[in-house]
């Protein structure tokens, strides 16, 4: 294991990363994201259960039976296969180290580290353990043995003095303690903080550069609490990695938790509308764009039925959502139901819903689209792709004003506003007869047609400035710009996907490049770029983009997936087979 870290240390390849995981769904997510070694220590337990890491040197239990717990029931069992280097309290005066040490190897652990360890304790009481012979010096005795033993050997080290002890015993790595992880820091404090760290650091890095046996250099602790700090240390210290508890636990839980709350916090000031698109939140200044909010305002407080055209991704279930909100039934459900996505046997219980027994497989009543939306607005989405079957059903509906459910007898009267939209043209799926005319008069009694982006491309830099304001905020990072350059190139394209693929554009050059300036430089609408189909897409992101683009996102990969404009199962595949195609 040291001589493969070595190698990726010589090859001056990524940092190593050494996760100390406190539960084995960490431990997975380590191992997912591409962590070189899993560390057990108890600490990782304290952790767990919200204490400090510190609270692992203090004497609640056992550490080693601790250790062995976490070791047994959260790491090993998560490791897929990637080392496993345990912490060994070797001042337990009930331990018999050599013992210990077969154990821990004919367990599957790959290498021992002190801890906890002495080195954190100072003054009289560890003058005292050192006395008893329970200070460093019982350490440097545990890594000696289990060298001998071919484990690998990792040394805690929080001052010089412990550090020219463990070189006595050649340990194969050395894991620079740089002090306690604040939880938060006071105004001002963190550059200094940081700066004082990255010192006391280079001090040590010093000493160990200075050893003949080449060991290998991580860093612990300090106030280094995102990865902006440890791109900060790596260019100011030699070290090879990082070695982590709390920085790795505590920051993605800390995000998950801060978000919801806001987000419920949002809820409560925003009211129940909080899923329709607002008024403002419709970009576009453009004329075709004014004519479309125009007929929206006008139509919405009818109850007429609407039909909505325009090609995919120019904003029609945007535009239904907004019609329903600005009209009386806002305070009603929106119920949306895409009829391409239905399989032709099935939409009738989908849409008029079923009772138990009805048919093979309906094991129990189900309320269908039609009733949950009464009284509100039902959005019935690529309804071209209805079958002739459906359409007669669809019709008898809309004229009783009643539904009955699969296998049952009862009507239920209906008040359900429709909404039908469309990426063809329903009058000339009429003319072709692909379309039933009565049905099509029932639903549009107005039809509001939404322009492609090709054809109202001044709404494009509104449009850029909305999605990069989003991006920036769903991705947690400061504030996003584009230069002239990317600007042109937007401006050029045809834009097939329309608005929703400039969206996709603009979260893919912000999740692939780094810096607040986006240059699209991942962007060729000439030779296709975003144009290609999700299949030739597939093939042109390469593992590189797709670590990028993860690493970038936080580790989410259905944002990545969504930033590279592939499915979250060919990104897996990707991954999996390793394939740079
Ligand atoms: N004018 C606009 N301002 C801001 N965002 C928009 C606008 N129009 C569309 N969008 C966004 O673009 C994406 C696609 O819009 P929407 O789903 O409404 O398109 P659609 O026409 O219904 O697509 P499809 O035909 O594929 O169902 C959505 O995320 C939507 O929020």
């Amino acid at each position: 294991m040291v001589k493969r870290l070595a190698r990726q240390r010589d090859g001056n390849a990524s940092p190593i990363v050494a996760v100390s995981a406190g539960t084995g769904q960490i431990s997975q997510y380590a191992v997912d994201a591409g962590a070189d070694l899993l560390l057990a220590l108890n600490a990782g337990l304290y952790r767990s259960v919200g204490c400090g890491s510190l609270a692992s040197m203090l004497a609640y239990g056992n550490a080693n039976e601790q250790t062995e717990d976490l070791l047994r029931r959260h790491i090993l069992p998560n490791a897929c296969g990637l080392p496993v280097v345990a912490g060994v309290m070797a001042s337990d005066p009930a331990i018999d180290l050599d013992r210990q040490l077969d154990h821990l190897r004919a367990i599957g652990v790959q290498g021992v580290t002190n801890w906890p360890t002495a080195g954190f304790i100072d003054g009289q009481i560890r003058l005292a353990l050192e006395e008893e012979g329970l200070g460093i010096a019982s350490e440097v005795e545990l890594l000696r043995r289990a060298g001998e033993k071919g484990l690998a050997t990792f040394a805690f080290v929080l001052s010089e003095t412990d550090l020219q002890r463990f070189a006595e015993v050649e340990v194969d790595a050395y894991i620079v303690n740089a002090g306690l992880t604040p939880v938060r820091f006071a105004l001002g404090d963190r550059r200094d903080a940081l700066q004082s760290a990255i010192g006391y650091i280079n001090e040590m890095i010093e000493v160990l550069r200075a050893l003949p046996s080449r060991p290998l250099c991580l860093v612990y602790g300090g106030p280094f609490t995102d990865v902006d700090d440890f791109s900060a240390l790596f260019q100011q210290a030699r070290i090879d990695g990082i070695a982590g508890g709390s920085v790795f636990e505590r920051l993605p839980v800390q995000a998950i938790t801060s978000n919801f709350v806001r987000r419920c916090k949002a809820l409560r000031a925003t009211g129940p509308d909080l899923e329709h698109p607002k008024r403002h939140e419709i970009v576009g200044r453009s004329d075709a764009c004014r004519e479309m909010m125009a007929t929206i305002e006008r139509v919405a407080p009818f109850d007429v039925n609407v039909v909505i055209e325009g090609e995919t991704g120019v904003g029609k279930e945007m535009a239904a959502a907004l019609i329903h909100q600005i009209s009386p039934r806002s305070k009603q459900a929106f119920i949306t139901l895409n009829c391409g996505a239905i399989p032709a046997g099935l939409l009738e219980s989908e849409l008029f819903g079923h009772e138990r027994g009805s048919f093979t497989g309906a094991d129990r009543r189900r309320i269908g689209k039609f009733e949950l939306a009464n009284r509100g607005t039902l959005l019935l989405d690529e309804i071209a792709d209805l079958s002739p079957a459906a359409q007669v059903a669809l019709l008898r509906v809309l004229q009783q004003r009643e539904v009955v459910r699969v296998g049952g007898d009862n009507p239920i009267p209906l008040n359900v506003r429709v909404i039908a939209a469309t990426n063809q043209s329903l009058a000339r799926l009429v003319q072709e007869g692909k379309f039933r005319s009565d049905l099509y008069y029932r639903l549009s009694t107005v039809t509001l047609a939404v322009p492609p982006l090709r054809e109202r491309t001044d709404d494009i830099p509104d449009l850029v400035s909305a999605f990069l304001r989003k991006t920036a905020a769903e991705l947690g990072i400061p504030a996003l710009s584009i230069d002239e350059r990317f600007e042109r190139k937007l401006a050029r394209h045809s834009w097939p996907g329309n608005i929703r693929e400039l969206m996709q554009v603009i979260a893919r050059a912000a999740i692939l490049e780094d810096g607040p300036v986006l240059r699209g430089v991942h962007f060729h609408p000439d030779s296709g770029g975003a144009e290609l189909s999700p299949i030739a897409n597939a093939r042109r992101v390469s593992v590189r983009d797709i670590e990028v683009a993860l690493e970038r996102a936080n580790g989410n990969k259905s944002v990545a997936a969504a930033a590279l404009g592939i499915s979250r199962k060919t990104l897996y595949a990707k991954l999996t087979r390793g394939d740079g195609a």
